[in-house]
């Protein structure tokens, strides 16, 4: 079974724009658990653009399926992961500057880092993910960190699914394939979203789980929340 996991991030967008606590970052939360989601992901980048922390903290008690803290592994942001102790911890790459997240580690050149800032979330209890591309070495390279699982970032399976859905596709088989041989569970996320999510899950062995936020908030607009995360869930059928 593939878990789908809503990022809510651009709820607190919503919420964010007018100052006040309009739409209720956690009353959504709760609800798409309720209307399907197998759980939530959220994002607090340093600038705070969306998610809080203070949202993330809010957020724990009320998380009932699995709570997924993304983000880059700050002091800030150890810190509160391991005060909040999700059940999965996705750490990204992404400068604070960075408009969304744009790339996978490179896990041979932070091998060390990853080493250091995974361990400490292991021995928390938290189940450790990483975001990575489809480059093989990254993948091959996320073994020596010590990570759970790894989340296969896929806004170039995205861009390229309208004009070529079987090349699109290829270079994540071979890296899931792989994966799955060292070891590795497997994630993915990024721009994934109904147009090419079912593909996605048919094509892609031992997917665990699917964050989808930007595209699957956006959907909601036009056919309400429980209707959109129901929707999601029949493409991972
Ligand atoms: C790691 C990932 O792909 C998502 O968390 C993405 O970064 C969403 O962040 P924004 O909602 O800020 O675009
Ligand atoms: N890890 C991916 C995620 O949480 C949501 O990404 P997106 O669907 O907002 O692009």
């Amino acid at each position: 079974m593939t878990r789908l996991s809503v990022n809510i991030n651009k709820i607190a967008t919503l919420r964010n724009a007018r100052g006040g606590n309009t739409p209720n970052v956690c009353e959504a939360a709760v609800n798409c658990e309720r209307f399907g989601a197998e759980g939530i992901t959220v994002h607090p980048r340093p600038d705070e653009r969306h998610i809080r922390y203070q949202d993330v903290r809010d957020l724990k008690p009320l998380v009932t399926t699995e709570f997924n803290i993304e983000g880059y592994p700050s002091q800030d942001f150890i810190d509160l992961v391991l005060e909040v102790k999700p059940e999965q911890v996705t750490l990204v790459p992404d400068p604070p500057e960075a408009i969304t997240s744009n790339a996978g580690w490179d896990t041979v050149k932070n091998k060390d880092l990853l080493i250091g800032i995974i361990s400490q979330f292991k021995a928390a209890g938290i189940r450790t993910s990483i975001f990575v591309d489809t480059n093989l070495a990254n993948v091959e390279g996320a073994v020596a960190t010590g990570t759970d699982r790894i989340e296969l970032y896929t806004e170039p399976y995205a861009t390229e699914y309208p004009e070529d859905k079987e090349a699109a596709i290829r270079p994540f088989v071979t890296a899931a394939k792989r994966a799955h041989e060292l070891g590795l569970e497997i994630n993915a996320g990024h721009d994934l979203s109904l147009e090419n999510l079912q593909y996605f899950y048919q094509e892609i062995p031992n997917l665990a789980e699917v964050s989808i936020g930007h595209a699957l908030i956006s959907d909601a607009l036009y056919f309400g929340l429980e209707n959109t995360v129901q929707m999601y869930k029949k493409c991972l059928k």
